[in-house]
Order: structure tokens, then sequence, then C-alpha cells
């Protein structure tokens, strides 16, 4: 689904020079849970802004199927990242004043869904997440872990061909923490969802059906975990 050759990542000039990835190539496939690890600075979130259209590489080759990313508009690349995939991040990064069914509908919308359809679809998904009844609070009325679940539907809503999640658990205490690997885990074997996900705790690992681990930007182990 995703190939990235020989990727380098430079951050800044001259002496304030970052070497964030190293020549790092790897391919990702359709039905994956993907764990990025590693300790903190080597290379992570920077490798997952390359293989989710959020940044470009200094050096090196990125291809969606046989769609060559570098030489996409602008335009192209919105469209990709907005229709095609879905992205959480820690801060879950959801509109205050917006319900979580809101919060939903206003990705699905922005895909091109009819209003109807998009509001059918947005609290199914709420549904799927385990947030039946939380569909009309605002994010200030729920627990992280909820509201962290309300990003997931809305990264879920347009049916992306990869999830991409940045630390989701970051914010969250370990029972939330786990709510969230187990629903990524049930999408991943449910609904077959491609997911690639940066992670720093050794105990999120057993859920990951492939792990790859950096060092200074550079991937120094890539490998299935006995389950
Ligand atoms: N925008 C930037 N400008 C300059 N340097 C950067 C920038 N973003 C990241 N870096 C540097 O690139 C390196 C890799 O950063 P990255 O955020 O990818 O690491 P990480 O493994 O995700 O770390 P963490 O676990 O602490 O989040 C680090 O040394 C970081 O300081």
């Amino acid at each position: 689904m995703i190939t990235l050759k020989d990727v380098f990542k430079i951050y800044g000039i001259g002496a304030a020079t970052v070497h964030a990835l190293n020549g790092v190539s790897l391919e990702i496939e359709k039905g994956e849970f993907v764990g990025i690890t590693g300790s903190s600075g080597s290379g992570k979130s920077t490798l997952l802004h390359m293989v989710g259209l959020l940044d470009e590489p200094t050096k090196g080759d990125v291809f969606i199927g046989t769609t060559d990313v570098l030489e996409l508009s602008d335009e192209e690349k919105s469209r990709f990242r907005l229709k095609r995939f879905g992205y959480v991040f820690q801060d879950y990064a959801l509109v205050p004043e917006l319900s979580a069914a809101e919060n939903v509908l206003l990705l699905a919308m922005a895909r091109g869904l009819d209003d109807e359809e998009a509001k059918i679809k947005s609290v199914e998904i709420l549904e799927k997440v385990g947030l039946s009844g939380r569909i009309e609070h605002l994010p200030g009325e729920m627990s992280g872990g909820e509201q962290q679940r309300v990003a997931i539907a809305r990264a879920l809503v347009n049916n992306p061909e990869i999830l991409f999640a940045d630390e989701p658990c970051a914010n969250l205490d370990s029972v939330n923490s786990k709510n969230v690997l187990d629903l990524f885990r049930e999408i991943n074997r449910e609904l077959k969802q491609t997911i690639v996900m940066v992670s720093h705790e050794d105990w999120h690992i057993p859920y990951f059906d492939r792990i790859i681990r950096l060092h200074d930007g550079k991937i120094i182990e890539d490998y299935k975990p006995k389950k």
C-alpha cells in the first residue's frame, strides 16, 4: 500500500542540522497493524509523517500503490489525507463547542456525504467505538478516553485505507489506554483496517502484528512478534 525507499529527513541548517531519518525503506501491507517503536528522538513521529503524507522527505521516495507521492500537487495530497487516510493524535484535537456526533459529522460532510447519510454514518461509528451513550456530549463533558474514542470515530468515518495514530494513548491512564488498544485491535481484525501506530510503551507490543523499531533515524528491527 505504502512504500518508502531510502528516505532521509533532515531538519534545520548548519550547526542546527538534525538527521531525523537516515535512509529508511519499508513497505506497509494492507490489513497490517504496525507499531513504530523506539526511544525518544529516534524518528518515530517523523516516519509517521512521511507515511501519512503529513510531511515530505528531504531525499528518497514515497509511493502509495504505484503513485509517486512527490509528484502529487498539494491539492492532490490534501485529497488523499481527507478521503483515503484517517489520523489520531495524542491530544484528540476535537472542536470543543461541538458534540461528539458533530465532531464526527464534520469530517463525514467534508468528504462529501449528504447530510442524512453523514448523520447515520457518524452515529453508527460512535456506537462502534462504544460511545452510544455520549453522542450528544461536548468534549468537555467526556473523559480523556472517551474523547480519544470520538477522535478515533472521526478518523474512521471515511472508511480510510490506513489509520495513522501518533501515541494515541500518551495522555490516557492504563485502563483507557488498554481500551483504545483493544478497540484498535478489534477494528483491525473485524474491519481489516490497516493501522500504523507510534508507541514507546513496551506493553503495547503484543497488540501489533508487526513492529518497526527505530534508533537514530534508522530501522534496527522489523519483525512480527510471535502470538
Ligand atoms: N520540526 C523539527 N525541527 C527540527 N528538529 C526536529 C523537528 N521535528 C523533529 N525534530 C528532531 O528530529 C528527531 C526525531 O524526532 P521525532 O519527533 O520523529 O522523534 P520521536 O521518536 O517521535 O520522539 P518522541 O518519542 O520523543 O516523540 C529529534 O531529534 C527531534 O528533536
